[in-house]
Protein backbone atom coordinates (compact mmCIF):
# COMPACT_ATOMS: atom_id res chain seq x y z
CA UNK A 1 0.00 0.00 0.00
CA UNK A 2 1.32 3.19 -1.04
CA UNK A 3 -1.23 5.67 0.38
CA UNK A 4 -3.31 5.57 2.67
CA UNK A 5 -6.83 7.78 3.91
CA UNK A 6 -8.49 8.66 6.75
CA UNK A 7 -12.12 9.77 5.63
CA UNK A 8 -14.69 11.38 8.57
CA UNK A 9 -17.68 9.63 7.19
CA UNK A 10 -18.64 6.55 5.02
CA UNK A 11 -19.79 8.24 2.19
CA UNK A 12 -17.19 10.69 1.95
CA UNK A 13 -14.16 8.04 1.92
CA UNK A 14 -16.14 6.70 -1.41
CA UNK A 15 -15.86 9.83 -3.00
CA UNK A 16 -11.83 10.60 -2.37
CA UNK A 17 -11.70 6.48 -3.13
CA UNK A 18 -13.22 6.99 -6.46
CA UNK A 19 -11.06 10.56 -7.24
CA UNK A 20 -8.02 8.08 -6.35
CA UNK A 21 -9.47 5.26 -8.09
CA UNK A 22 -9.98 7.43 -11.40
CA UNK A 23 -6.18 9.18 -11.84
CA UNK A 24 -5.66 11.75 -14.47
CA UNK A 25 -7.70 11.61 -17.73
CA UNK A 26 -5.40 9.35 -20.24
CA UNK A 27 -3.17 7.67 -17.24
CA UNK A 28 -5.74 5.96 -15.10
CA UNK A 29 -6.07 5.85 -11.35
CA UNK A 30 -4.98 3.50 -8.51
CA UNK A 31 -6.45 0.16 -6.77
CA UNK A 32 -8.07 1.13 -4.26
CA UNK A 33 -10.07 -0.48 -1.50
CA UNK A 34 -12.33 1.50 0.99
CA UNK A 35 -11.80 -0.27 4.58
CA UNK A 36 -14.92 0.06 6.58
CA UNK A 37 -14.09 0.86 10.21
CA UNK A 38 -10.02 0.01 11.00
CA UNK A 39 -9.19 -3.44 9.96
CA UNK A 40 -8.08 -5.92 11.94
CA UNK A 41 -6.17 -7.95 9.23
CA UNK A 42 -3.44 -7.27 6.86
CA UNK A 43 -4.64 -5.55 3.20
CA UNK A 44 -4.41 -7.48 0.36
CA UNK A 45 -1.66 -7.18 -1.72
CA UNK A 46 -2.56 -5.75 -4.63
CA UNK A 47 -3.98 -2.50 -2.77
CA UNK A 48 -2.13 0.55 -3.69
CA UNK A 49 -4.34 3.28 -1.64
CA UNK A 50 -6.19 2.17 1.42
CA UNK A 51 -9.30 4.45 1.94
CA UNK A 52 -10.35 3.77 5.88
CA UNK A 53 -14.19 5.26 6.58
CA UNK A 54 -14.49 5.90 9.90
CA UNK A 55 -17.91 8.06 10.83
CA UNK A 56 -16.03 10.98 13.25
CA UNK A 57 -17.59 14.36 11.80
CA UNK A 58 -19.68 15.12 14.74
CA UNK A 59 -17.21 13.05 17.55
CA UNK A 60 -16.18 14.59 20.26
CA UNK A 61 -12.52 15.56 19.69
CA UNK A 62 -10.95 13.07 22.08
CA UNK A 63 -12.76 10.52 20.44
CA UNK A 64 -12.00 11.79 16.59
CA UNK A 65 -8.13 11.66 17.49
CA UNK A 66 -8.14 8.50 18.79
CA UNK A 67 -9.81 6.86 16.20
CA UNK A 68 -7.50 9.02 13.19
CA UNK A 69 -4.71 7.92 15.01
CA UNK A 70 -5.38 3.81 14.95
CA UNK A 71 -6.31 4.27 12.07
CA UNK A 72 -2.60 5.67 10.75
CA UNK A 73 -1.28 3.07 12.52
CA UNK A 74 -2.56 0.36 10.83
CA UNK A 75 -1.82 2.57 7.83
CA UNK A 76 1.67 2.74 8.76
CA UNK A 77 1.62 -0.68 9.21
CA UNK A 78 0.71 -1.80 5.77
CA UNK A 79 3.69 0.43 4.61
CA UNK A 80 2.01 3.66 3.18
CA UNK A 81 4.84 6.29 2.57
CA UNK A 82 1.68 9.18 2.02
CA UNK A 83 -1.37 10.02 4.19
CA UNK A 84 -4.51 11.95 3.72
CA UNK A 85 -7.13 13.37 5.72
CA UNK A 86 -9.99 13.36 4.17
CA UNK A 87 -12.96 15.91 5.26
CA UNK A 88 -16.09 17.33 3.29
CA UNK A 89 -15.88 19.90 0.71
CA UNK A 90 -17.99 22.06 2.79
CA UNK A 91 -16.13 21.99 5.40
CA UNK A 92 -18.84 20.41 7.90
CA UNK A 93 -17.74 21.33 11.33
CA UNK A 94 -18.28 23.48 14.12
CA UNK A 95 -16.04 25.98 15.95
CA UNK A 96 -15.60 22.89 18.43
CA UNK A 97 -14.92 20.74 15.64
CA UNK A 98 -12.57 18.00 14.55
CA UNK A 99 -11.17 18.76 11.27
CA UNK A 100 -8.30 21.02 13.23
CA UNK A 101 -7.50 18.67 16.10
CA UNK A 102 -7.68 15.44 13.75
CA UNK A 103 -5.42 17.60 11.72
CA UNK A 104 -2.96 18.94 13.74
CA UNK A 105 -2.71 15.59 15.71
CA UNK A 106 -1.93 13.19 12.83
CA UNK A 107 0.85 15.89 11.51
CA UNK A 108 2.41 16.39 15.05
CA UNK A 109 2.11 11.82 14.92
CA UNK A 110 3.90 12.07 11.12
CA UNK A 111 6.17 15.02 12.41
CA UNK A 112 5.20 17.50 10.35
CA UNK A 113 4.52 21.07 9.42
CA UNK A 114 2.97 23.44 6.86
CA UNK A 115 0.55 20.64 5.84
CA UNK A 116 -2.05 21.19 2.46
CA UNK A 117 -5.67 21.81 4.29
CA UNK A 118 -7.69 22.66 1.15
CA UNK A 119 -12.07 21.28 0.69
CA UNK A 120 -12.11 22.16 -3.01
CA UNK A 121 -14.12 20.09 -5.58
CA UNK A 122 -15.10 22.37 -8.52
CA UNK A 123 -16.39 19.59 -10.43
CA UNK A 124 -19.57 19.94 -7.94
CA UNK A 125 -19.01 23.48 -7.06
CA UNK A 126 -17.05 23.97 -4.15
CA UNK A 127 -13.95 26.06 -4.38
CA UNK A 128 -11.49 28.12 -2.09
CA UNK A 129 -10.27 31.38 -3.17
CA UNK A 130 -8.32 33.75 -1.02
CA UNK A 131 -9.30 31.32 1.55
CA UNK A 132 -13.02 31.37 1.45
CA UNK A 133 -15.14 29.14 0.53
CA UNK A 134 -17.78 28.86 -2.09
CA UNK A 135 -21.00 26.49 -2.99
CA UNK A 136 -21.09 27.41 -6.86
CA UNK A 137 -21.26 31.23 -7.22
CA UNK A 138 -22.37 31.84 -3.19
CA UNK A 139 -20.26 31.93 -0.51
CA UNK A 140 -20.56 28.94 1.92
CA UNK A 141 -22.45 30.88 4.75
CA UNK A 142 -24.81 31.78 1.95
CA UNK A 143 -25.11 27.94 0.54
CA UNK A 144 -27.66 25.84 2.13
CA UNK A 145 -24.76 25.12 4.65
CA UNK A 146 -25.70 28.22 6.59
CA UNK A 147 -28.65 26.16 7.53
CA UNK A 148 -27.20 22.34 8.36
CA UNK A 149 -28.72 20.65 11.13
CA UNK A 150 -25.46 19.28 12.48
CA UNK A 151 -22.37 21.53 11.58
CA UNK A 152 -24.19 24.69 10.37
CA UNK A 153 -21.35 26.85 8.65
CA UNK A 154 -21.94 30.69 8.82
CA UNK A 155 -18.41 31.46 8.48
CA UNK A 156 -16.90 31.21 4.68
CA UNK A 157 -13.43 32.28 5.79
CA UNK A 158 -12.41 28.69 6.59
CA UNK A 159 -8.89 30.09 7.64
CA UNK A 160 -10.55 31.60 10.72
CA UNK A 161 -13.47 28.86 11.17
CA UNK A 162 -10.16 26.28 11.01
CA UNK A 163 -7.73 28.65 13.61
CA UNK A 164 -11.32 28.18 16.23
CA UNK A 165 -10.11 24.51 16.41
CA UNK A 166 -6.42 24.63 16.17
CA UNK A 167 -3.78 24.71 18.52
CA UNK A 168 -1.00 26.37 15.48
CA UNK A 169 -2.07 29.15 13.75
CA UNK A 170 -3.16 28.27 9.98
CA UNK A 171 -1.76 29.13 7.17
CA UNK A 172 -3.22 30.71 3.86
CA UNK A 173 -1.53 29.85 0.58
CA UNK A 174 -3.00 32.27 -2.17
CA UNK A 175 -4.29 31.50 -5.77
CA UNK A 176 -1.77 33.71 -6.80
CA UNK A 177 1.30 31.30 -5.53
CA UNK A 178 -0.92 28.36 -6.61
CA UNK A 179 -0.75 29.45 -10.43
CA UNK A 180 2.91 30.32 -10.16
CA UNK A 181 3.04 26.95 -9.52
CA UNK A 182 3.83 23.46 -7.46
CA UNK A 183 7.36 24.74 -6.69
CA UNK A 184 6.31 28.16 -5.41
CA UNK A 185 3.21 26.23 -3.48
CA UNK A 186 6.22 24.16 -1.91
CA UNK A 187 7.84 26.94 -1.27
CA UNK A 188 5.46 28.68 0.29
CA UNK A 189 4.69 25.70 2.73
CA UNK A 190 7.97 25.49 4.16
CA UNK A 191 8.03 29.51 5.11
CA UNK A 192 4.33 28.25 6.70
CA UNK A 193 5.70 25.41 8.27
CA UNK A 194 9.13 27.71 9.41
CA UNK A 195 6.03 30.42 11.35
CA UNK A 196 5.06 27.04 12.93
CA UNK A 197 1.54 26.71 10.76
CA UNK A 198 0.64 23.27 10.73
CA UNK A 199 -2.33 23.62 8.59
CA UNK A 200 -2.50 25.59 5.48
CA UNK A 201 -5.53 26.61 3.47
CA UNK A 202 -4.61 26.53 -0.23
CA UNK A 203 -6.78 28.16 -2.72
CA UNK A 204 -8.33 26.25 -5.81
CA UNK A 205 -10.80 26.96 -8.00
CA UNK A 206 -10.65 24.69 -10.89
CA UNK A 207 -9.24 21.21 -11.09
CA UNK A 208 -5.90 22.28 -12.71
CA UNK A 209 -5.33 24.28 -9.27
CA UNK A 210 -5.91 20.38 -7.26
CA UNK A 211 -3.23 18.89 -9.82
CA UNK A 212 -0.23 21.67 -8.95
CA UNK A 213 -1.32 21.41 -5.45
CA UNK A 214 -0.76 16.98 -5.47
CA UNK A 215 2.33 17.73 -7.80
CA UNK A 216 3.88 19.70 -4.77
CA UNK A 217 2.76 17.16 -2.71
CA UNK A 218 4.97 14.70 -4.23
CA UNK A 219 7.09 13.08 -1.51
CA UNK A 220 5.12 15.15 1.49
CA UNK A 221 3.74 12.84 4.26
CA UNK A 222 0.90 14.16 5.19
CA UNK A 223 -2.12 16.37 3.42
CA UNK A 224 -6.10 16.56 4.12
CA UNK A 225 -8.85 17.89 2.36
CA UNK A 226 -11.81 17.25 0.31
CA UNK A 227 -11.88 14.91 -2.37
CA UNK A 228 -10.34 16.92 -4.93
CA UNK A 229 -7.02 17.10 -3.27
CA UNK A 230 -6.58 13.43 -4.39
CA UNK A 231 -6.93 14.38 -8.03
CA UNK A 232 -2.95 15.04 -8.46
CA UNK A 233 -1.56 12.34 -6.13
CA UNK A 234 -1.80 9.16 -8.43
CA UNK A 235 0.09 10.61 -10.98
CA UNK A 236 3.17 11.41 -8.58
CA UNK A 237 3.08 7.22 -7.79
CA UNK A 238 2.78 6.38 -11.67
CA UNK A 239 5.37 8.72 -12.21
CA UNK A 240 7.66 7.64 -9.94
CA UNK A 241 7.49 4.04 -11.32
CA UNK A 242 5.60 2.73 -8.11
CA UNK A 243 2.29 2.43 -9.55
CA UNK A 244 1.13 1.08 -12.45
CA UNK A 245 -2.27 2.92 -13.57
CA UNK A 246 -4.73 1.93 -16.20
CA UNK A 247 -7.81 0.94 -16.59
CA UNK A 248 -10.12 -1.27 -14.73
CA UNK A 249 -13.34 -3.59 -16.07
CA UNK A 250 -16.51 -4.00 -13.65
CA UNK A 251 -18.62 -6.83 -14.72
CA UNK A 252 -21.34 -6.03 -12.57
CA UNK A 253 -23.67 -7.97 -10.03
CA UNK A 254 -27.22 -8.97 -11.17
CA UNK A 255 -29.76 -9.76 -8.69
CA UNK A 256 -32.63 -7.99 -6.57
CA UNK A 257 -32.22 -4.09 -6.39
CA UNK A 258 -33.18 -2.06 -3.22
CA UNK A 259 -32.98 2.06 -2.72
CA UNK A 260 -32.95 3.33 0.67
CA UNK A 261 -32.48 7.02 1.04
CA UNK A 262 -32.19 9.00 4.71
CA UNK A 263 -30.63 12.11 3.39
CA UNK A 264 -33.11 14.98 3.54
CA UNK A 265 -30.25 17.28 1.34
CA UNK A 266 -31.80 19.10 -1.70
CA UNK A 267 -30.36 16.90 -4.57
CA UNK A 268 -31.49 13.45 -2.67
CA UNK A 269 -35.10 14.92 -2.52
CA UNK A 270 -35.30 15.88 -6.26
CA UNK A 271 -33.83 12.26 -6.78
CA UNK A 272 -36.67 10.72 -4.90
CA UNK A 273 -39.42 12.87 -7.09
CA UNK A 274 -37.81 12.11 -10.21
CA UNK A 275 -37.67 8.77 -9.42
CA UNK A 276 -40.86 7.85 -8.24
CA UNK A 277 -42.59 9.34 -11.72
CA UNK A 278 -41.65 6.09 -12.85
CA UNK A 279 -40.59 3.56 -9.52
CA UNK A 280 -42.52 2.08 -6.78
CA UNK A 281 -41.72 4.52 -4.01
CA UNK A 282 -42.66 4.05 -0.07
CA UNK A 283 -42.05 7.19 1.79
CA UNK A 284 -42.25 6.09 5.38
CA UNK A 285 -44.51 7.69 7.99
CA UNK A 286 -42.13 8.94 10.86
CA UNK A 287 -45.14 8.80 13.28
CA UNK A 288 -45.91 5.68 12.50
CA UNK A 289 -42.37 4.24 13.03
CA UNK A 290 -41.75 6.27 16.11
CA UNK A 291 -44.92 4.68 17.70
CA UNK A 292 -44.08 1.00 16.58
CA UNK A 293 -46.53 0.47 14.25
CA UNK A 294 -44.30 0.77 11.26
CA UNK A 295 -41.16 -1.49 10.74
CA UNK A 296 -38.78 -3.96 8.97
CA UNK A 297 -41.17 -6.40 8.15
CA UNK A 298 -43.70 -4.24 6.32
CA UNK A 299 -40.16 -2.12 4.72
CA UNK A 300 -39.38 -6.16 3.60
CA UNK A 301 -42.69 -6.89 2.04
CA UNK A 302 -42.74 -3.51 -0.01
CA UNK A 303 -39.46 -4.24 -1.66
CA UNK A 304 -39.57 -8.04 -2.23
CA UNK A 305 -43.23 -7.59 -3.42
CA UNK A 306 -40.94 -4.91 -6.13
CA UNK A 307 -38.10 -6.77 -6.92
CA UNK A 308 -37.33 -5.45 -10.64
CA UNK A 309 -38.66 -2.80 -10.72
CA UNK A 310 -36.31 -0.60 -8.86
CA UNK A 311 -38.23 0.06 -5.62
CA UNK A 312 -37.13 2.98 -3.34
CA UNK A 313 -37.92 3.62 0.32
CA UNK A 314 -37.66 7.02 1.92
CA UNK A 315 -37.92 8.84 5.17
CA UNK A 316 -36.20 12.03 3.57
CA UNK A 317 -38.60 14.71 4.39
CA UNK A 318 -38.39 19.33 3.71
CA UNK A 319 -36.38 21.20 6.31
CA UNK A 320 -39.72 22.32 7.90
CA UNK A 321 -41.17 18.65 8.32
CA UNK A 322 -38.00 17.65 9.44
CA UNK A 323 -37.40 20.79 11.76
CA UNK A 324 -41.19 19.90 13.28
CA UNK A 325 -40.27 16.52 13.83
CA UNK A 326 -37.43 16.64 15.60
CA UNK A 327 -39.17 19.33 17.69
CA UNK A 328 -41.37 16.76 18.82
CA UNK A 329 -39.32 13.38 18.97
CA UNK A 330 -35.94 14.77 19.77
CA UNK A 331 -33.13 15.35 16.60
CA UNK A 332 -30.68 12.83 18.34
CA UNK A 333 -33.86 10.05 19.49
CA UNK A 334 -35.06 10.50 15.79
CA UNK A 335 -32.13 10.22 13.85
CA UNK A 336 -30.84 7.37 15.95
CA UNK A 337 -34.40 5.43 15.33
CA UNK A 338 -34.48 6.24 11.38
CA UNK A 339 -30.59 4.98 11.27
CA UNK A 340 -31.33 1.81 13.04
CA UNK A 341 -34.10 1.22 10.98
CA UNK A 342 -32.65 1.73 7.92
CA UNK A 343 -29.76 -0.87 9.21
CA UNK A 344 -32.14 -3.19 9.88
CA UNK A 345 -33.72 -3.52 6.71
CA UNK A 346 -30.65 -3.65 5.15
CA UNK A 347 -29.81 -6.12 7.21
CA UNK A 348 -32.63 -8.20 6.18
CA UNK A 349 -33.21 -7.19 2.45
CA UNK A 350 -29.57 -8.72 1.80
CA UNK A 351 -30.36 -11.99 3.86
CA UNK A 352 -33.64 -12.14 1.71
CA UNK A 353 -31.20 -12.22 -1.73
CA UNK A 354 -30.75 -8.12 -2.02
CA UNK A 355 -27.52 -8.15 -4.52
CA UNK A 356 -27.51 -4.10 -5.64
CA UNK A 357 -28.25 -2.06 -2.88
CA UNK A 358 -28.23 1.66 -3.28
CA UNK A 359 -28.13 4.07 -0.14
CA UNK A 360 -28.81 8.28 -0.08
CA UNK A 361 -27.01 9.86 3.22
CA UNK A 362 -23.62 9.93 4.99
CA UNK A 363 -25.26 8.65 8.17
CA UNK A 364 -27.45 6.32 6.31
CA UNK A 365 -25.02 4.93 4.91
CA UNK A 366 -22.78 4.65 7.61
CA UNK A 367 -25.50 3.03 9.70
CA UNK A 368 -25.67 0.74 6.95
CA UNK A 369 -22.67 -0.35 6.11
CA UNK A 370 -21.86 -1.08 9.61
CA UNK A 371 -24.95 -3.24 9.97
CA UNK A 372 -23.87 -5.48 6.65
CA UNK A 373 -20.20 -5.64 8.40
CA UNK A 374 -18.83 -5.05 5.07
CA UNK A 375 -15.32 -5.09 5.73
CA UNK A 376 -13.52 -4.38 2.46
CA UNK A 377 -14.87 -3.01 -0.72
CA UNK A 378 -13.16 -2.84 -4.27
CA UNK A 379 -13.92 0.71 -5.77
CA UNK A 380 -15.41 0.25 -9.06
CA UNK A 381 -16.42 2.75 -12.10
CA UNK A 382 -17.77 6.31 -10.73
CA UNK A 383 -22.13 6.62 -11.21
CA UNK A 384 -21.27 10.04 -10.89
CA UNK A 385 -18.71 12.71 -9.52
CA UNK A 386 -18.15 11.72 -5.89
CA UNK A 387 -20.13 8.60 -6.26
CA UNK A 388 -18.06 5.03 -7.54
CA UNK A 389 -19.21 1.69 -7.71
CA UNK A 390 -18.07 -0.60 -4.42
CA UNK A 391 -18.04 -4.15 -5.12
CA UNK A 392 -17.30 -6.84 -2.80
CA UNK A 393 -14.60 -9.31 -3.04
CA UNK A 394 -16.68 -12.17 -4.43
CA UNK A 395 -18.73 -10.11 -6.83
CA UNK A 396 -21.88 -11.12 -4.38
CA UNK A 397 -23.10 -7.59 -3.61
CA UNK A 398 -22.24 -4.40 -5.43
CA UNK A 399 -23.44 -1.07 -3.27
CA UNK A 400 -23.90 2.52 -4.37
CA UNK A 401 -23.57 5.24 -1.39
CA UNK A 402 -24.16 8.44 -2.51
CA UNK A 403 -23.40 11.84 -0.34
CA UNK A 404 -26.87 13.60 0.73
CA UNK A 405 -26.17 16.21 -2.31
CA UNK A 406 -24.26 14.00 -4.64
CA UNK A 407 -25.56 12.80 -8.12
CA UNK A 408 -27.74 13.95 -11.21
CA UNK A 409 -31.17 14.31 -10.78
CA UNK A 410 -31.57 10.39 -12.00
CA UNK A 411 -29.17 8.99 -9.84
CA UNK A 412 -31.19 5.55 -8.87
CA UNK A 413 -31.95 4.41 -11.75
CA UNK A 414 -28.66 4.96 -13.17
CA UNK A 415 -26.70 3.82 -9.97
CA UNK A 416 -28.73 0.22 -10.35
CA UNK A 417 -27.98 -0.22 -13.73
CA UNK A 418 -24.28 0.57 -13.45
CA UNK A 419 -24.38 -1.79 -10.40
CA UNK A 420 -25.59 -4.54 -13.12
CA UNK A 421 -22.31 -4.12 -15.16
CA UNK A 422 -20.50 -3.78 -17.98
CA UNK A 423 -19.40 -0.90 -17.35
CA UNK A 424 -15.63 -0.35 -17.91
CA UNK A 425 -13.40 2.95 -16.62
CA UNK A 426 -10.23 4.59 -17.07
CA UNK A 427 -8.63 2.75 -14.08
CA UNK A 428 -6.94 -0.33 -12.92
N1 LIG B 1 -37.97 12.67 8.05
C1 LIG B 1 -36.91 12.85 8.84
N2 LIG B 1 -36.97 13.66 9.90
C2 LIG B 1 -35.88 13.87 10.67
N3 LIG B 1 -34.69 13.28 10.48
C3 LIG B 1 -34.59 12.45 9.43
C4 LIG B 1 -35.68 12.19 8.56
N4 LIG B 1 -35.27 11.31 7.63
C5 LIG B 1 -33.99 11.04 7.91
N5 LIG B 1 -33.57 11.70 8.99
C6 LIG B 1 -32.24 11.67 9.60
O1 LIG B 1 -31.49 12.72 9.01
C7 LIG B 1 -30.12 12.31 8.87
C8 LIG B 1 -29.73 12.51 7.43
O2 LIG B 1 -28.36 12.43 7.38
P1 LIG B 1 -27.57 11.73 6.22
O3 LIG B 1 -26.12 11.96 6.53
O4 LIG B 1 -28.00 10.33 6.02
O5 LIG B 1 -27.98 12.55 4.94
P2 LIG B 1 -27.33 13.89 4.38
O6 LIG B 1 -26.98 14.81 5.53
O7 LIG B 1 -28.22 14.39 3.32
O8 LIG B 1 -26.04 13.31 3.69
P3 LIG B 1 -24.51 13.77 3.79
O9 LIG B 1 -24.10 13.61 5.23
O10 LIG B 1 -23.85 12.77 2.90
O11 LIG B 1 -24.46 15.16 3.28
C9 LIG B 1 -30.05 10.86 9.30
O12 LIG B 1 -29.52 10.74 10.60
C10 LIG B 1 -31.51 10.39 9.24
O13 LIG B 1 -31.78 9.38 10.17
O1 LIG C 1 -16.65 16.10 0.33
C1 LIG C 1 -17.84 15.91 0.12
O2 LIG C 1 -18.63 16.81 -0.20
C2 LIG C 1 -18.39 14.53 0.35
O3 LIG C 1 -17.43 13.57 0.11
C3 LIG C 1 -18.86 14.41 1.73
O4 LIG C 1 -18.09 14.12 2.60
C4 LIG C 1 -20.30 14.77 1.96
O5 LIG C 1 -20.73 14.35 3.22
Amino acid sequence: MLLGVIADDFTGAGDIANTLAKGLPGQGGLAVTQYFGIPSSPAAAAVEAGVISLKTRSAPIGEAIAQALAALEWLQTQGCVQYVFKYCSTFDSTPEGNIGPVGEAIAGALGVKGVIACPAFPTVGRTVHQGHLFVHDRLLSESSMRHHPLTPMPDPDIRRWLARQTNDPVGLVTVATVRAGSAAVRDALDVAAGGGQTLVICDAAVDEDLVTLGTAAAGMPFLTGGSGIAIGLPANFIRSGLARGGVSHFSGVDGPEAILAGSCSTATRQQIAIHAKNHPVLALDVDAIMAGRLGVAEILDFVTGHHGQAPLVYSSDDPSDVEELQRRYGREKLARTLDGLFADTARELVKNGVRRLVVAGGETSGAVAQALGLGALDIGPEIDPGVPILAGPNRDIALALKSGNFGAPDFFEKALKFLKGDVTHERR
